[in-house]
């Protein structure tokens, strides 16, 4: 089995904030998948994105220390769990599936996450959720999952609105196979109240909302609360949080 990766590493979750499902805090070993099918305007990992254009992966060779070996891609499936168990250092939450989008490769995926599970590793799977027929594929053996909705000024796709509602559906697949499910929302300067209203009517009673502002962070404090405000009028005040991406802060992968 093959895959077309990014990288593997050992770091703490840094985003999702204090949202049930969420593993902010949390140590993780990270697989970060390369290739995706959407363009994000924003997006920090945008060097992976072409998969045609990722011809090495990378490994921490020792944990949390930010050094790294290379392999060529497509990376072999053995070669990997090897990486990830060298990253093992026995305080493990969680494996999280990033990139990219994990669920282009649906197959090596879940190939990956049923290793992961025999071995006594729970899966969290960052996702855009756009794809829910490869969402079906995996839901079953994914313990957690952050699912973005992609904000119309994300300008990820020509057709945002169908977007939005195969992520939705994304969400609720996942709930139904018993993953501990919470929706992220990038926003921006430009994202509009009403925009905000209808993903909360459409998470309302299904999954609750990070709201994560755009690194680095351009949108006024203020402006944040205003989006935080709509959102738990419709999800309720229980519903809703803020989530930053620590990690950048820190300095740490
Ligand atoms: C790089 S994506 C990979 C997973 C998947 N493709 C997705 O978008 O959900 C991982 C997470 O980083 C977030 N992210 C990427 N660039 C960001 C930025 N500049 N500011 C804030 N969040 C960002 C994404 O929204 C997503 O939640
Ligand atoms: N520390 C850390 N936390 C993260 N949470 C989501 C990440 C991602 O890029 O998917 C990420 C990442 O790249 N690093
Ligand atoms: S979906 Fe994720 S990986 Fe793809 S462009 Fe958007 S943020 Fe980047
Ligand atoms: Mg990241």
């Amino acid at each position: 089995m093959k895959l077309v990766l990014a990288e593997v590493f050992n770091s703490w979750q840094g985003e999702g904030g204090s949202l049930p499902g969420s593993a902010f805090g949390r140590r993780q070993i990270f697989v970060r998948f390369a290739g995706c099918d959407l363009r994000c305007g924003w997006c920090d990992s945008r060097e992976y994105i072409d998969a045609s254009r990722v011809s090495r992966w990378r490994y921490e060779i020792e944990p949390f220390t930010g050094r790294f070996e290379y392999k060529p891609n497509p990376a072999n499936l053995e070669d990997v769990i090897k990486a990830i168990l060298h990253l093992d250092t026995g305080d493990i939450h969680s494996i999280s599936y990033t990139g990219g989008e994990p669920t282009l490769q649906t197959r090596a995926l879940r190939a990956l996450m049923e290793k992961m599970k025999e071995l006594g590793f729970d899966n969290f799977l960052e996702t855009h959720g756009g794809l829910p027929e490869a969402i079906r594929e995996v839901a079953d053996i994914t313990d957690y999952a952050s699912v973005d909705i992609k904000d119309e000024s994300a300008k990820a796709i020509k057709n945002w609105r169908e977007l939005v509602l195969r992520e939705v559906e994304s969400i609720r697949i996942l709930k139904d196979a018993g993953a501990e499910v919470y929706a992220k929302l990038v926003v921006t300067n430009e994202t509009k109240l009403e925009n905000v209203r209808w993903y909360a009517e459409l998470l309302k009673g299904l999954a609750p909302l990070a709201i994560q502002p755009k690194e680095p962070i351009d949108i006024p404090m203020a402006r944040l609360m205003d989006i935080y405000r709509v959102a738990a009028e419709v999800l309720g005040k229980k519903n809703v949080g803020l989530s930053f991406q620590v990690h950048k802060y820190l300095n740490v992968l």
